[in-house]
């Protein structure tokens, strides 16, 4: 037997019968009379402790469906986020190991599992116990928890009570006593706890707590965003990110709404607010994810009694609002400003330049809350001709608004490309390149258009279909009709007043964390998606 051939190998009892604990190929390894016991790639060890003569050792490996079945995960399938990798669970166990070899092991381990983070991170969890289908809590003691505690992570948990706790806890929240804060629920949690954040006077600083989105969600948009679609909604790889990834920074938008559109049956929590030229109020709030009118706000917010379908929702949903066919009476004014453009190649080709390590600094920011271009309340310098976006490469590339001509059946803008497993809504986005991107749905295609468009979503593909304008602009601003039905309105899936907004790039940018070197890229320019549509562009 080759057991101590290796230097970091170690002979040991594990369960009463002899073994070898050994360091192979960047995996852990463990076999147990002659067979493999545990093999697992090094980057789910979370933590190994020698207190002589026993050795602890906390791994996330393949859960065990039955009772000897070993627990092994090969370096392609976690590369390739093989589904075993979604059914992950935390696992100690012990093997016995009585001279000081133990210790020398034990940190050697240590190095290879923490290559470029320290262990032991201080997590501030928020929870949205009813997030989803009711099963963030569950989620939260099933996974969450025992994970970070094997790992030794210092954890300090927040359950929502009603909305609005997000917001208003990390409005005053000690950012330096954490090194992450780790979100359990939707992507609704998310918008509370990172406007909770961005809204405060010192926001650049506060936003450099590191969030993790951990998928209770129905869409977990930005969870898919950074993680693929691959590994399902994985509490166990977000909370791998949140003990040992990296960091990385990610533009925020800025949204702007008249303040009196705010009732209090849709009152929010948002405490910033401006004043308009007209002396009219506004609020300031901030979006990580997407704004939505028509179809696809009504799909978002319309569909929510259907919670217990899971994202299954968001298919049947868009299916009879098709049928339905409303119109979505808006004026939709853009800025295009210098970078902005409605050529795709452009966009393909930028999003492909975008380097792979997002990981610098967010720039210095004088004024966090500045508005580059205005609030909601500001009289637009609108250019004469409106323009149709999809009959024109050269958009004006000053600072004058464009008003769109087109009948809308929906306006989609965002600055990550997954909404949902099932829709990579933006597949151009650049986490920071200055633009949101705006998908619109012309009202004139058929019903069976708009429903063939959903079959394309996945890939990013529908951006190419009869009736879809896609294009990147530094600013939107979508008007309501007056006395016209009242629809819905939705900023990263939350619903808010159906009433005028403008949105743009806000010099403030969010802290992510990621976990190896394939999502440096994510979360805009996922390879796969840059392949997918390689064909377009010769
Ligand atoms: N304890 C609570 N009781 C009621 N509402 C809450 C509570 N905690 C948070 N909320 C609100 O519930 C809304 C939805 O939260 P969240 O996004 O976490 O779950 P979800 O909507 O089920 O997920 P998804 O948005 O992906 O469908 C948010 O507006 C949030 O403010």
């Amino acid at each position: 037997m080759t057991m101590t051939a290796s230097p970091w190998a170690l002979p040991a009892t594990v369960q009463g019968k002899a073994a070898c604990l050994r360091i192979s190929d960047r995996a852990l390894e463990v076999v147990v009379d002659k067979s493999t016991w545990l093999h697992i790639p090094i980057e789910l060890v979370l933590d190994v402790t020698w207190t002589s003569p026993t050795l602890s050792i906390a791994v996330l490996a393949p859960r065990r469906h039955l009772c000897h079945a070993p627990r092994i995960l090969s370096r392609a399938q976690w590369t390739e986020r093989h589904k075993n990798a979604a059914e992950l669970e935390p696992f100690t166990f012990k093997a016995q190991h009585a001279d000081e070899k133990g210790a020398e092991w034990a940190a050697h381990v240590m190095q290879l599992a923490y290559p470029r983070t320290q262990p032991q991170r201080r997590i501030l969890i928020i929870c949205n116990p009813f997030g989803g289908k009711g099963h963030a809590k569950k989620m939260l003691d099933d996974v969450v928890m025992p994970t970070f505690r094997v790992a030794r992570c210092t954890v300090h948990v927040v359950e929502t009570k009603k909305r609005g706790d997000a917001y208003r806890y990390c409005e005053s929240l000690d950012v330096s006593q954490y090194d992450a804060l780790a979100c359990v629920g939707g992507d609704g949690t998310l918008h509370e706890s990172l406007n909770g954040l961005a809204c405060r006077t010192d926001a650049a600083h506060a936003l450099t707590l590191p969030v993790v989105p951990v998928p209770a969600g129905s869409g977990n948009g930005l969870f898919v965003s950074l993680h693929g679609t691959a590994v399902g909604f994985s509490a166990a790889h977000a909370c791998l990110s949140a003990i040992k990834g990296v960091t990385y920074t990610h533009e925020l938008m800025s949204v702007t709404q008249p303040q009196d559109a705010f009732t209090s049956a849709n009152s929010c929590p948002y405490t910033l607010h401006g004043v308009g030229p007209d002396g009219r109020s506004y609020v300031q709030y901030y979006s990580f994810m997407s704004q939505a009118i028509g179809i696809i706000a009504d799909v978002d917010i319309g569909t929510e009694s259907w919670r217990f379908i899971g994202d299954a929702r968001f298919e049947l949903g868009y299916v009879l609002s098709v049928l339905r066919n409303r119109s979505c009476p808006i004026t939709v004014e853009v800025c295009f400003g210098p970078s902005g453009t409605t050529s795709r190649a452009d966009m393909y080709h930028a999003a492909k330049k975008t380097p792979e390590r997002i990981q610098e600094s967010p720039p210095h920011v004088e004024d966090a809350h500045q508005l580059l271009r205005g609030s909601v309340l500001d009289p637009l310098p609108t250019a004469d001709v409106p323009l149709r976006p999809s009959e024109t490469a050269h958009p004006p590339t000053d600072d004058t608004w464009t008003r769109l001509d087109v009948s809308v059946s929906s306006v989609y803008a965002g600055k990550v490309p997954f909404v949902s497993r099932g829709l990579m809504a933006f597949p151009y986005t650049c986490p920071s390149d200055g633009l949101l991107d705006v998908l619109i749905q012309d009202q004139h295609t058929s019903a069976l258009q708009k429903i063939s468009a959903t079959l394309h979503g996945e890939t990013g593909d529908h951006i190419f279909d009869r009736g879809m304008h896609y294009f990147k602009v530094h600013a939107l601003r979508i008007t309501p009709h007056p006395d016209t039905p009242r629809r819905f309105l939705s900023v990263d899936g939350e619903t808010v007043p159906y009433a005028p907004i403008q949105v743009e790039v806000s010099p403030l940018r969010i802290t992510l964390l990621t976990l190896s070197d394939d999502e440096w890229s994510a979360p805009s320019i996922r390879a796969h998606t840059i392949q997918a549509h390689a064909s377009r562009y010769p």
